[in-house]
């Protein structure tokens, strides 16, 4: 059984001296006296990736201390991964531990260790038989390595190359121009893969809901955060701790996320703080998730033809969340099949509107050009 990688937390921290309103109290977690919690009604388990260089107890004392918002789910925290390496053996493990929690209908949230890590997360739905997206939030896009652009045992190279391939989609949120190459840019664009950069999205995050709500894997560096603001030597620009809070929200209520790691977490005071409010901010979205389904008859959505040209895109939009969907462009576009709304591209009001004055919502281009 996977799960008993998995080591309990410090005997310190299970102790119940919490309010009953504080996530230490409500929180299932997997101590020594007690062994692993049951997972029959919880939706969102965390573990942690323990290193000789980094254990996760500071940042359990600043989650364990938050208080729950009026939310009505179980969570828990399964312990420690202790890994003396990142070597095969623990990327097997953490695909194993991450593929039996999502058969049980549980979401794995990995804290800890380096960004590559991301690539056992993806390998967890070999097991399971499923295509998928992936949103990568990420100052650079990690092809290569200090030397080269582009090297074939980057977890980026293989997560595109390497069978079996399960990806269909890939978003990055964040990059920083003076960081990638256009080299790089290049070959997301030939891709048909989505890049995000920072200056352009700081102004309004909304931008990157949509490829949030079509993700089922989100990877999250927390070298995508401004140094100051987890007080750790790093990039001098980034996202700021409300903003990668944002974002961390919209994963959690994304319908379609199965699994989200965060990386590379300094071991300072505020880096583990801010994780903490992340972690929060990521159960408070999965309680508003509502799985929405647009079909053209159901009376909580309007659908709206928008004739371009010889073309005609199709947008739907709920009444109840004024969320917007639209037809991708050419029959062959394939999503992920267990998607809801399934068969539809995730979209903004401002693509509908757009495509009311002739242009064509960049999404809807990237799905034709991968249906042909
Ligand atoms: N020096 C400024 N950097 C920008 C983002 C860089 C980019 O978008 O490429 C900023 O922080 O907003």
């Amino acid at each position: 059984m996977p799960l008993n990688y998995l080591d309990p937390i410090e005997a310190g921290l299970a102790l119940e001296d919490y309010k009953p309103q504080q996530i230490g109290f409500q929180i299932n977690k997997h101590l020594y006296s007690t062994g692993l919690p049951s997972l029959k009604e919880v939706k969102i388990a965390l573990f942690c990736i323990e290193t000789p260089e980094q254990s996760f107890e500071d940042f359990r004392k600043q989650l364990y201390a938050l208080f729950l918002g009026n939310w009505n789910m179980e969570i828990a925290d399964l312990g420690n991964l202790k890994i003396s390496d990142f070597d095969e053996e623990a990327y097997k493990k953490i695909q194993e531990i991450s593929a039996e929690l999502i058969k049980q209908g549980v979401i794995p949230l990995l804290i800890g260790g380096v960004q590559e890590l991301t690539y056992a997360m993806y390998r967890a739905f070999d097991s399971l038989e499923q295509m998928v997206n992936m949103v990568s939030v990420d100052a650079k896009f990690d092809f290569g390595n200090n030397e080269e652009l582009f090297i074939e045992d980057s977890y980026m190279s293989k997560l595109i190359s390497e069978p079996p391939v399960n990806l269909l989609d890939f978003t990055n949120i964040g990059y920083q121009s003076y960081y990638v190459a256009q080299e790089e840019l290049d070959l997301l664009e030939k891709m048909c893969f989505e890049a995000h950069r920072l200056g352009n999205i700081t102004g309004d995050l909304r931008i990157i809901e949509p490829a949030m709500r079509d993700a089922d894997i989100v990877s999250i560096d927390m070298t995508s955060v401004q140094a100051r603001d987890i007080g750790s030597i790093g990039y001098v620009n980034g996202f700021n701790s409300r903003e990668i809070c944002t974002i961390t929200r919209y994963a959690g209520i994304s319908s379609n996320v199965q699994i989200a790691g965060i990386f590379n977490i300094p071991s300072t005071n505020l880096a583990y703080q801010l994780l903490a409010q992340m972690v929060w901010y990521f159960y408070e979205g999965f309680n508003f998730r509502i799985k929405e389904l647009p079909v053209i008859t159901d009376e909580n959505y309007t659908k709206y033809i928008v004739p371009i040209d010889d073309i005609q895109i199709e947008f739907f939009r709920s009444t109840q969340t004024e969320r917007w969907w639209m037809k991708p462009g050419g029959d062959k576009y394939s999503s992920p099949q267990n998607h809801v709304p399934s068969g539809l591209i995730p979209c903004l009001h401002q693509d509908y509107e757009e495509a009311t004055k002739g242009i064509i919502p960049e999404r809807w281009w990237r799905s034709y050009r991968k249906s042909i």
